[in-house]
């Protein structure tokens, strides 16, 4: 009798049989160069995609990885991520600290620097116990942030509002973070805010503006190929430390005079704990300082829009904030477990407009994804604008639809927005928060419209943003 043939279990396909996007990865880089496609590279990649199937490696210049857009290929990926969870590095930016003998913060430390750093950060950043205490900070910025606007309405006749909140934007999350980091207010919100927080949020943006091209090329290169977006690199990282050089500088005062002991924000927290050397708080506060205007502010303008051209998204919302203010007001985490359709509105934006574009790994084991043989330190990227808006993914991705995260259907690895695991966005908790007080505050009492409902075009400047900022109208409900 011939036994039958044993199935052969389906061989595993060796790695350079994965598709790939570039044949030769100079004449890639070189092509990128030319057309500016650094900023594209969201649609760059989802057009991959749908070239070349769920996984493909991309090689631009030195920059070799391994793409994948599905949630069971991602989860594979953090899978063997390992304990000490590794992302691209940004070589422009640790050489500006080591020329500048600055400490690195949790993003940029790996291994056992970063572990140290990370586990202390957690308790006052992250946990539920720390978030709890600079919630009722960030419920204040907003509710000024309303009044803000209601002044600015009534200098304008109609009592309607068309603005471009693109910069208030910035000033809302600059003044809501700074306010639960050092417990101080900036100011920003009033009439002249002061020119010091202006020009550190113009350094920021030049800031990210040049880290895109330098991703890509060496530092050593960029300072002969281009010394002047090296050197405004370097000048807009000096005034981004020393504006938060500023902000520690007085609250290590206050709290050196022994103030009264009320909670005052998460770096005070840090200072009082005394688990980290001061330099390695400044290091990390600076980062928080700095990483916490832009990628807030964004996703509160993609909110806005979207919820100003799909009316009967914001109507459901607004009678969800009313059935909440229904019972008397409450402490604000209660209040925030009582808005589960607005947090789903900002997952929504997430899936839509993901700040970061990409989640990145390096697998510390040999991993087999969609049935290759991916071998341990290959730079691994997950594409979340494309997961995002992938009908194998989403159902109809391309509706604005929050109700589809509270359904039963399993979401499970499709919400990467914040990335996933120890190493995940340590500022989640508060951006979270931040995002749905201001949006709550916004819609009891404005109706938002827009003026165009057309699509808006996204930029990749190391921050997902809009090419041209969407005017909003705002009208005041009485
Ligand atoms: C505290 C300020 C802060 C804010 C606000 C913030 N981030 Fe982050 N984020 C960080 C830091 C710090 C890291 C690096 C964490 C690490 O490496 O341990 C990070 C990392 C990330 C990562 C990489 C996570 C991973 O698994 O590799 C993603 C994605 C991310 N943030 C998304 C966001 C999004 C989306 C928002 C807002 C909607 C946001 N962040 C707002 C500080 C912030
Ligand atoms: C946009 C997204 N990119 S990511 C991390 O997913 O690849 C992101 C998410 N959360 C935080 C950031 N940050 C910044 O913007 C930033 C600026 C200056 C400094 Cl010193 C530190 C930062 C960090 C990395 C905190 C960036």
């Amino acid at each position: 009798v011939v036994a039958a043939a044993e199935p052969s279990p389906s061989k595993v396909l060796p790695f350079e049989a994965i598709p790939r996007s570039g044949h030769n990865a100079w004449l890639q880089l070189y092509h990128f160069w030319r057309t500016n496609s650094f900023q594209n590279l969201h649609y760059i990649m989802q057009k991959n995609f749908q070239r070349l199937g769920p996984i493909y490696r991309e090689t631009v210049g030195t920059h070799n990885s391994v793409n994948v857009l599905l949630p069971h290929d991602a989860a594979q990926l953090f899978q063997s991520e390992g304990i000490y969870p590794r992302r691209m590095g940004i070589d422009s930016w640790i050489a500006h600290r080591v020329l500048r003998n600055h400490k690195s913060g949790v993003f940029l430390l790996n291994g056992e620097d970063w572990r140290t750093d990370r586990l202390v950060l957690n308790r006052e950043v992250i946990s539920p116990a720390g978030t709890v205490k600079f919630l009722p900070f960030l419920n204040t910025v907003a509710e000024d942030f309303v009044d803000f606007m209601h002044r600015r309405g009534r200098e304008n006749t109609a009592r309607l509002l068309t603005v471009d909140l693109y910069h208030d934007l910035f000033r809302f999350t600059l003044e809501a973070s700074s306010y639960a980091f050092y417990g101080e207010r900036l100011g920003l919100l009033e009439e002249s805010p002061s020119p010091d927080s202006q020009r550190f949020i113009h350094a920021l943006e030049t800031m990210l503006q040049t880290t895109l091209p330098l991703l890509f090329i060496p530092p050593g290169v960029m300072r002969w190929v281009n010394p002047k977006i090296w050197q405004d690199h370097m000048d807009a990282w000096d005034t981004i430390f020393q504006h938060a050089d500023k902000c520690i500088q007085n609250i290590y005062q206050e709290f050196c005079l022994g103030k009264p002991r009320k909670y005052s924000g998460i770096m005070a927290e840090l200072l009082l704990n005394a688990d980290l050397p001061l330099d390695a708080i400044k290091a990390n506060m600076t980062e928080f300082t700095a990483g916490a205007v832009d990628t807030t502010a964004m996703p509160l303008l993609f909110t806005l829009f979207e919820l100003a051209r799909n009316p009967h998204v914001q109507t459901a919302i607004r009678e969800e904030i009313q059935a909440a203010e229904a019972h008397g007001p409450k402490e604000v985490s209660k209040l925030l477990s009582s808005l589960p359709l607005l947090k789903a509105a900002i997952k929504e934006t997430l899936r839509l407009y993901p700040v970061g574009i990409t989640v990145q790994r390096y697998p510390t084991q040999d991993v087999v994804i969609q049935n290759y043989y991916v071998p341990a330190g290959t730079l691994c990227q997950v594409g979340l604008y494309a997961m995002g808006r992938s009908p194998e993914v989403f159902r109809d991705p391309e509706v604005y639809n929050p109700k589809r995260w509270l359904g039963k259907e399993d979401n499970s690895f499709k919400a990467l927005a914040f990335g996933f695991g120890a190493r995940q966005c340590i500022g989640r908790r508060l951006a979270e928060a931040e995002m749905t007080l201001f949006l709550f505050h916004m819609l009891r009492n404005f109706k938002i419209d827009t003026v165009s409902k057309a699509d808006i075009k996204t930029v990749f400047g190391f921050i997902l943003m809009p090419e041209k900022p969407p005017l909003l109208t705002f009208r005041p409900i009485d």
